[in-house]
């Protein structure tokens, strides 16, 4: 067996799916997962099914879906061609078009009943990325090398290849006659990525070669790993979720070391908002001074308060005022109001909402979360609020709470 052979197995360990799916570009480092896998099909390995997203931005892309369709017709294999409507997506449009495909490659291996899917990033993705990072100032987190599996939309994806050079991926093409795609987009040094692709062929003569900082990254990952382990533990003893905020023990989150009390806010504040993208470095840096000084602040639409012994997380009211969600939707990400009769309507309680129940202070939310706190209304009277004590009939569930928080720290 040669070493990628190896490695590709490595990946799965002792128990490999029966079937999966692997998501193929016609790139060469997908190509070559593809034929990897296909020959591990022969040996036991699991059954195949390929699909190719077509993000419509390229007028060559119909015809690699297809060249990838004809190769897998010939390899035996079943092959899907999924399309995206980028024209809808607006702002990064790359980023988009990942976003888009990630979505696609779950529905598609969900409607064929496979829990997993195969992606070809390999070492040079990694030393890329890491030069990219570098570039830009980043720490452990930036600096770690990508997950070699994750979980998204029901799905585990999977980078099998993640420890193989793509010189060495190729070799193994040209060995079997296949010839591969080449993105016009991987020679335009306008992109970043291109550019880190050079300065990494510069860097080889001084032994830094993609396998080097691949390695490197990888130590990275098992620190940043170890780290988000700890803050999970941490957060475990001294977090706690009431009405919609998050708590911690002050005194405890003093004593913590700037990084681990920093990866609990970060995680707040993505339990809160839903976002993947943890605010900028700087401005994280900020939110981690107010903490250790009992200021208040906002970011991202959280407030961040020092209350009675606790630091607490809250929803702002700014950034939930407009929201509306006819009731048994979702509001704000996290919140279903159920119980009820009747259409109704979720928004915020707002000024009006606090004035039409006066004895909100009962539900022990202080001011500024109970005015972010949802309500339940119908034609502009508020009818219920059961995180301000007043539930008349409706109950109000998060779909977020503890667990999901304590699982942000170690993503
Ligand atoms: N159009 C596509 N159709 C199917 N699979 C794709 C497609 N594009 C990428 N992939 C899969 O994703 C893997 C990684 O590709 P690529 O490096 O372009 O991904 P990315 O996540 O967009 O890139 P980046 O590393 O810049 O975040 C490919 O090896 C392939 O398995």
């Amino acid at each position: 067996m040669s070493g990628a052979e190896e490695a590709l197995r490595a990946h799965f360990g002792a128990g490999p799916p029966d079937a999966m799916g692997v998501a193929v570009s016609g790139g060469s480092d997908s190509l070559a997962l593809l034929h990897l896998m296909r020959d591990w099909q022969d040996e036991g390995g699991p059954a195949l099914r390929v699909a190719t997203v077509d993000h419509g931005l390229r007028t060559e892309a119909g015809a690699e879906a297809a060249q990838v369709a004809r190769l897998c017709a010939g390899l035996g294999v079943a092959h899907d061609t999924l399309r995206w409507d980028g024209q809808a997506a607006r702002g990064n449009l790359p980023d988009a078009a990942r976003r888009a495909r990630y979505r696609l490659l779950a529905g598609w291996a969900r409607r064929h009943g496979l829990r997993d899917v195969a992606i070809g990033h390999t070492a040079d993705d990694v030393a890329e990325t890491f030069l990219m990072r570098l570039a830009r100032g980043s720490g452990l987190d930036g600096l770690a090398a990508m997950r070699d599996r994750w979980r998204d939309g029901g799905v585990t994806f999977h980078r099998p290849v993640l420890t193989l050079g793509r010189d060495g991926l190729r070799d193994h093409l040209r060995a079997r006659g296949v010839a591969w795609a080449d993105d016009p987009t991987n020679d335009d040094t306008t992109y970043t990525r291109t550019r880190a692709r050079v300065a990494l062929a510069a860097l080889a003569p001084l032994g830094l070669g993609a396998d080097t900082l691949a390695a490197t990254a990888a130590r990275l990952r098992a620190a940043r790993t170890a780290l988000g382990t700890c803050a999970r533990r941490v957060a475990e003893e001294i977090a706690h979720v009431d009405g919609g905020d998050l708590l911690w023990r002050r005194d405890d989150f003093d004593a913590l070391p700037d990084e681990i009390a920093r990866r609990l806010l970060v995680a707040g504040v993505a339990w809160m908002t839903g976002r993947d993208y943890p605010p900028r470095g700087t401005a994280m840096a900020a939110f981690l001074g107010a903490a250790r000084a009992g200021r208040r602040m906002t970011l991202q639409g959280c407030v961040l308060s020092a209350v009675r012994g606790h630091l607490r997380l809250s929803r702002e009211y700014r950034a939930v005022a407009g929201l509306r969600a006819p009731s048994g939707a979702v509001w704000d990400g996290r919140w279903r109001a159920t119980g009820g009769t009747g259409r109704a309507t979720v928004a915020a309680l707002g000024p009006a909402g606090l004035r039409a129940c006066p004895g909100w202070r009962a539900g022990g939310l202080p001011h500024g979360p109970a005015l972010a706190s949802p309500g339940v209304w119908r034609g502009g009277t508020l009818i219920a609020a059961p995180l301000a004590g007043w539930e008349n009939g409706w109950r109000l569930e998060l779909l977020r709470g503890l667990d999901d928080y304590l699982d942000r720290l170690l993503a």
